[in-house]
This record gives C-alpha cells, sequence and structure tokens, in this order.
C-alpha cells in the first residue's frame, strides 16, 4: 500500500479523516541466539486476530483526545500496561491510500529490556489478548547463513502500512544496517513474488 507523507499538524487540520495512532516499542539487548548470534535489538510487533501483523494501537478521536492519550488507552486494552506516550515519541504520519479517507501516525517508543519483558508478560493477560491480539512477536533483526530472520519475517502479510512503518523505523533509528535491510527486503520481496505466481 503507497502512502503519503504529511505532518501531523496537516493530518489534524483535514475534515472527515480517521485517525489510526500505532507505536513500535524497542530497546536494546546482549542476548545471542544460540549463544552466539547478537540480537542487538528488541522490537514488538503483534499477530492480530485477522492473521496480519502490525502495532498495537488503533483508531483515535482526536475531536475527543489527543493521539498520544488514545494511544495510550489502546496499548493499555491491547497489552495490559499503562504507558505514557508523549509528543516526541512520534516518527511519521502518512495518508492511507486505503482505505480512503485514513491517517496513520506511527510512535516509537525506546525502553529498557527489563521493561520490555514486563510488556510481554502483561501482554498475556491484558483484556484483548486471545481476541483482538493473539500474541506480541519480537521481530530477528538478523539474517542467518541461510538468509533466514528478517527476510522472512518481512514475507508474512502485514496490515496496511505497517511493513512500511517498521522498514523506516529500523532504517531511521539504525537498528539494522543499510545492506543488511536492503539485502533482507530484496530477499522478502522475491520470496513474495514467487509465491504470488
Ligand atoms: O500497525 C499498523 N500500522 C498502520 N496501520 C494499521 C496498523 N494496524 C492497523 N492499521 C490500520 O488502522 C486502522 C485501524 O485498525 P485497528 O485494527 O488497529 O484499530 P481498531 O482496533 O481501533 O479498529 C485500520 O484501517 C487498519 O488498516
Amino acid at each position: 500500500m503507497e502512502s503519503k507523507e504529511i505532518t501531523k499538524e496537516q493530518a489534524l487540520s483535514l475534515k472527515g479523516y480517521k485517525h489510526a495512532c500505532h507505536i513500535m516499542l524497542y530497546g536494546d539487548t546482549d542476548a545471542k541466539l544460540f549463544g552466539k548470534i547478537p540480537t542487538k535489538h528488541i522490537v514488538l510487533m503483534q499477530m492480530r486476530f485477522d492473521g496480519l501483523l502490525g502495532f498495537p494501537g488503533g483508531l483515535v478521536n482526536p475531536g475527543q483526545e489527543s493521539l498520544e492519550s488514545g494511544l495510550s488507552r489502546e496499548i493499555g486494552e491491547e497489552l495490559g500496561v499503562a504507558l505514557c506516550v508523549s509528543p516526541e515519541d512520534h516518527l511519521s504520519t502518512q495518508l492511507a491510500s486505503s482505505p480512503p479517507n485514513l491517517v496513520c501516525h506511527f510512535f516509537v517508543k525506546k525502553m529498557t529490556e527489563e521493561e520490555l519483558r514486563e510488556v510481554e508478560k502483561a501482554a498475556v493477560v491484558a483484556s484483548d489478548h486471545g481476541l483482538e491480539v493473539m500474541g506480541l512477536v519480537r521481530v530477528p533483526l538478523f539474517t542467518l547463513r541461510n538468509g533466514g530472520g528478517l527476510s522472512s519475517f518481512l514475507s508474512h502479510s502485514f496490515i496496511g502500512n505497517s511493513r512500511s512503518q517498521l522498514l523506516s523505523a529500523l532504517r531511521t533509528l539504525g537498528l539494522v544496517s543499510h545492506h543488511d535491510l536492503e539485502a533482507a527486503v530484496t530477499r522478502a520481496d522475491k520470496s513474495l513474488h514467487s509465491k504470488a505466481r
């Protein structure tokens, strides 16, 4: 899905648009896969009720609450934690090409490994668990010798523009090197292309 980047202020001045707010929670880790492959960072996404991957969040009505407090409310429902989202956590706003009249606001929040583990534990007993949210998942950011890892993750199906939100956050925050990211995207796109044939 192609989307056009606009400012948060432009988005808020649009009439008759819905506002979706989603957040990427992330942090650093020293953990090594199989005791040798550095996982480097933790990045959380979720498996939704419809089988698609996306970020925690949902629709917010800016006429009734700020984008940040609406997003905090959605996080409470989906992840069972009280998380304060601030305007500084905003990363981008995009005009969705589909569905029409939707803007997608994207936030990122850095947390410690311990805090992220607490979120993962709380999510299992959150009210939406097993209903709107089937579970949190960590994004594998590494590339294995057989090419698996990030590229296999990117070959799954994503809701809306969440795949491009993920890629732009990984790029902007420098969580994956430019070379590794481009290689993973190329490999994933090839695999998606061959599945489609
Ligand atoms: O992670 C995401 N990134 C960007 N857009 C998303 C993401 N998840 C859902 N959306 C879009 O946001 C809108 C609201 O969906 P969502 O299911 O999150 O909210 P809701 O629970 O308030 O209905 C939908 O149009 C959906 O396509």
